[in-house]
């Protein structure tokens, strides 16, 4: 499926994805208010990847939930995702109030790591702060299944402490990982950043962030209980980085950037060559090498 932020802005971004061979889509985070976003040049491709800083433009949580409403009548035998991303406990349960009031009835993703709104910083970075909201929503909405997309982390400390917390809760998933936050893209030739806001700071995406992200569900898989699945993110340019987050643990992949660049396209393609891969090692089923990453130990 996509990745949130990606081929689902616009009904017809969710038109392409609704029609093509993806499993499923989610929605572009939803805030309590629409937004109209930072200022263009926001987003970038490159060789190895993206960057983008576009701060949550959405045109509001009725936008999309009344897209999966119809959705949900034309391919009910699909499972869709909204995304919300509250800049507080209140405003995440502004928006999950909105949702238990209509009649979605798939799963929602909460949005804990944007890194492009300005002032406002990535909560999956306060563990506090994680634990506060996680406890505020699940005290009240447990009826839907509920996922959290985390930032990446790069300390096994911080595995080992955002797993405590996550243990807590009846979590649908994690989805690790949202684009590694603040980096910075230069054109040599111009001299100059390639986007906008942020004096060119932005969230990194694309083949920069693959190790990163399967060293996250490789991580997460470790330490999280068997009840909470993992959606790997990051990275996903051909059938080799699917089956790789995978055999890291990952129960679903999403693709964000490469997604961007080709089209739903990818998706057909993507499938394609995992496929071939299976066959190649004589796998049937996913589970035939799910989370069985060998290590050297
Ligand atoms: O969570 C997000 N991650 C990103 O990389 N960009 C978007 C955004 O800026 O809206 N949000």
């Amino acid at each position: 499926m996509n990745a949130a932020g990606v081929c689902d802005y616009t009904r017809a971004d969710l038109d392409a994805m609704q029609n093509s061979s993806a499993a499923s889509f989610v929605t572009k985070s939803a805030t309590v208010s629409p937004r109209e976003g930072n200022p263009e040049p926001r987003y970038r491709d490159t060789a190895w990847g993206s960057i983008n800083s576009m701060g949550l433009p959405n045109f509001g949580l009725s936008y999309y939930l009344s897209y999966v409403s119809q959705a949900q009548q034309e391919q009910p035998e699909k499972t869709y995702f909204v995304s919300i991303s509250g800049f507080s406990a209140e405003d995440d349960v502004a928006l999950l109030n909105q949702i238990y009031q209509s009649d979605f009835n798939g799963i929602i993703e909460l949005n804990l790591s944007c890194p492009n709104v300005v002032g406002k910083p990535q909560t999956g970075y306060d563990f506090e702060t994680v634990a506060h909201v996680l406890d505020t929503v699940f005290a009240q909405f447990t009826r839907l299944p509920l996922g959290v997309k985390l930032p990446p982390y790069f300390d096994l400390v911080h595995f080992d402490q955002m797993a405590a917390i996550l243990n807590r809760y009846p979590l649908a998933y994690v989805n690790s990982v949202n684009s590694i936050g603040n980096g910075l893209l230069v054109n040599p030739h111009s001299e100059t950043v390639l986007i906008k806001p942020k004096h060119g700071l932005g969230g990194i995406g694309g083949a920069y962030l693959k190790p990163t992200a399967l060293a996250n569900v490789f991580a997460f898989r470790q330490r999280l209980k068997p009840e909470i699945q993992i959606i790997g993110t990051g990275g996903v340019q051909s059938g080799v980085d699917v089956f790789e987050h995978i055999l890291c643990g990952a129960d679903m992949v999403q693709v964000g950037t490469a997604l961007h660049q080709e089209g739903v396209a990818v998706f057909e393609r993507l499938t394609r060559e995992l496929r071939n891969i299976m066959a190649g090692k004589g796998y049937r089923k996913i589970d035939d090498f799910k989370g069985k990453l060998k290590t050297l130990d």
